[in-house]
């Protein structure tokens, strides 16, 4: 099946986005109809009550999760109907995620974590050295790229994430709840960094969060409510 493409500058494009699960008497819409277009360098909160379906928008726009019905079109190609390889390949060189679980490898270094991604997409030795050292002095971790994340604190592991996510370039990066088990002034510090990176890179961002310093920061804001895009406000 063909999509149309309607916003050729969109970095994501959901149209008509539904995910159900369930059915008759246990029928949850999770996410139903929602179309929305994010463009480069946007920095969005999707907000909203829990169960209003913002982790559902975030792991269908990430390609983690398969719409019921709608598409999502990612530097304009539909990745809902990608599967294997050819989905899991295009996510990595197109999306950054960083969840508030960090998913970081226990035995391998900050660095080696960070590097993992270059690896995969064959990026050349001295170039993945040369990026890992800019990236872990963006986010304040020099001097500690030897250490494994349970050497780490949490702050410091959250640091290691983005960085990962940041590091090979990728059009998007998804952002689940990223300060959620975080102190205020280590989220307050990883927002700023992460805002820099959005305004210098033009870097764009979507988070999904109930944290109003995510909020006071971000210059969109997406309301969900019982799977519904209620409100689509811009502050710029
Ligand atoms: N795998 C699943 N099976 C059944 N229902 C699900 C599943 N995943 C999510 N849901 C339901 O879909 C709705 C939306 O869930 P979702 O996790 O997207 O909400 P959320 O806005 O991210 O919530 P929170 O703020 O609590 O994280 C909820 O009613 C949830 O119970």
């Amino acid at each position: 099946m063909s999509t149309s493409i309607t916003n050729t500058q969109a970095v994501i494009e959901t149209q008509n986005l539904c995910r159900y699960f369930g059915e008759g008497e246990t029928l949850v819409k999770a996410l139903d109809n929602a179309s929305v277009v994010i463009e480069p360098g946007e920095f969005t909160a999707i907000i909203g009550p829990s169960g209003s379906g913002k982790s559902t928008l975030l792991q269908l726009i990430g390609g983690l999760d398969k719409p019921t019905s709608g598409s999502v079109i990612l530097d304009h190609k539909d990745i809902s109907h990608m599967s294997g390889t050819e989905l899991s390949d295009f996510r990595r060189d197109h999306i950054g995620f960083i969840f508030q679980a960090y998913n970081l490898i226990p035995v391998l270094s900050a660095e080696e974590n960070i590097e993992y991604i270059m690896l995969l997409q064959g990026v050349p030795a001295a170039e993945r050295k040369q990026r890992v050292h800019a990236i872990l002095n963006a986010v304040g971790l020099e001097g500690k790229g030897d250490r494994r994340p349970a050497q780490l604190s949490g702050g410091q592991q959250q640091r290691v994430a983005v960085a990962r996510a940041m590091v090979s370039q990728p059009s998007l990066i998804l952002a689940d709840e990223p300060t959620a088990n975080l102190d205020s002034h280590t989220g307050s510090s990883l927002l700023d960094m992460m805002k820099t990176l959005n305004e210098r890179e033009n870097m764009t961002f979507i988070f999904s969060t109930h944290d109003p310093k995510i909020m006071e920061r971000a210059r969109r804001i997406i309301r969900l409510e019982d799977g519904h895009i209620v409100d689509d406000e811009r502050r710029d």
